[in-house]
C-alpha cells in the first residue's frame, strides 16, 4: 500500500517519460514527430540535437538542430555535455544533457529523434524512455523516399541506405524497441504512434490542467 503511494509520488515528481523515436533515415520520424508536437503543443518538447552536417532548406538553427562545427562538438563531448553520440554518414550528431534538462524544465515528454547507435547509449543511461522505432514498409520505398527528398547527395544517400539495411535487422531483435511501427500508410501509422503514447500523453493534459 504504502510502496504504491511512494512509487506513484515518485513517478509524479520525475515526470513524464522520454520518448525515443528512432529507425532509418528517410522512414518518417520527422514527419511523424512534427504531427505530434502540433496536435498536442504543451505536451511534447523536442530534444533538439547538436549535428556537424548543414542546414537544409528550411531547417532553423536551434529549432531541429544546433549546427556546430565538429571542433566545437568534439570539445562539448570531452566536457562530458552529451546523454549520447554517434557518428552518421560522415557527421557527428548528439543529444545534450541540456537539451533534455531543457524540455524536462516545462514537464512536457521530451522527444529523442536518434539512431541505433544512440539508442544503445541511451540504454545505459537512468533516462528511461519508451523506445519506440519507426520503420519503412521496404527498402525499395524508403529509397524512393529519400531520393524524392531530395536533400542527399548519392554519397550520403548510399550510406544512408546501408545504415538503413543494418537497422532494419537490429529492430527485429527482441527487447530493443518497446514498439516497432511500420510507416507505409502515414494516418495508420501515426494513429500506432499515439496509441502508443497515450498513457504518458492523458498524464501531462491532466497535469496541465490541474
Ligand atoms: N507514410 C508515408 N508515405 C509517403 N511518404 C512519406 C511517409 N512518411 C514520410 N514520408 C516522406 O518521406 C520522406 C522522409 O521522411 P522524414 O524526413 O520524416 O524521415 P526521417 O525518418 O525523419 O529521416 P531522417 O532520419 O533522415 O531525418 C519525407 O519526404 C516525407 O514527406
Ligand atoms: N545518435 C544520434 N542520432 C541522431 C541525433 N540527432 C539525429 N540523429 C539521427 O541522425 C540520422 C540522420 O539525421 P538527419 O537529420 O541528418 O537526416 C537520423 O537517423 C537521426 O535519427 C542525435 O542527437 N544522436
Amino acid at each position: 500500500m504504502y510502496m504504491r503511494y511512494f512509487f506513484r509520488l515518485f513517478s509524479a515528481m520525475a515526470g513524464p517519460r522520454p520518448v525515443v523515436l528512432s529507425g532509418p533515415s528517410g522512414a518518417g520520424k520527422s514527419t511523424l514527430l512534427k504531427n505530434l508536437l502540433k496536435e498536442y503543443e504543451g505536451v511534447f518538447g523536442f530534444s533538439v540535437s547538436h549535428t556537424t552536417r548543414s542546414p537544409r532548406p528550411g531547417e532553423e538553427n536551434g529549432k531541429d538542430y544546433h549546427y556546430v562545427t565538429r571542433e566545437y562538438m568534439q570539445a562539448s563531448i570531452d566536457k562530458g555535455e552529451f546523454i549520447e553520440s554517434a557518428v552518421f554518414s560522415g557527421n557527428m550528431y548528439g543529444t545534450s544533457k541540456a537539451s533534455v534538462q531543457a524540455v524536462k524544465d516545462k514537464n512536457l515528454i521530451c522527444i529523442l529523434d536518434i539512431d541505433m547507435q544512440g539508442v544503445r547509449a541511451v540504454k545505459t543511461t537512468d533516462l528511461n524512455p519508451i523506445y519506440i522505432s519507426i520503420q519503412p514498409p521496404s527498402m525499395n520505398i524508403l529509397e524512393k523516399r529519400l531520393r524524392d527528398r531530395n536533400t542527399e547527395s548519392e554519397e550520403s544517400l548510399q550510406k544512408r541506405l546501408d545504415a538503413a539495411q543494418v537497422d532494419m535487422e537490429i529492430s527485429k531483435e527482441p527487447g530493443i524497441f518497446d514498439i516497432v511501427i511500420v510507416n507505409d500508410n502515414l494516418d495508420d501509422a501515426y494513429g500506432k504512434l499515439k496509441d502508443a503514447l497515450i498513457e504518458e500523453i492523458k498524464k501531462v493534459q491532466k497535469n496541465n490542467l490541474s
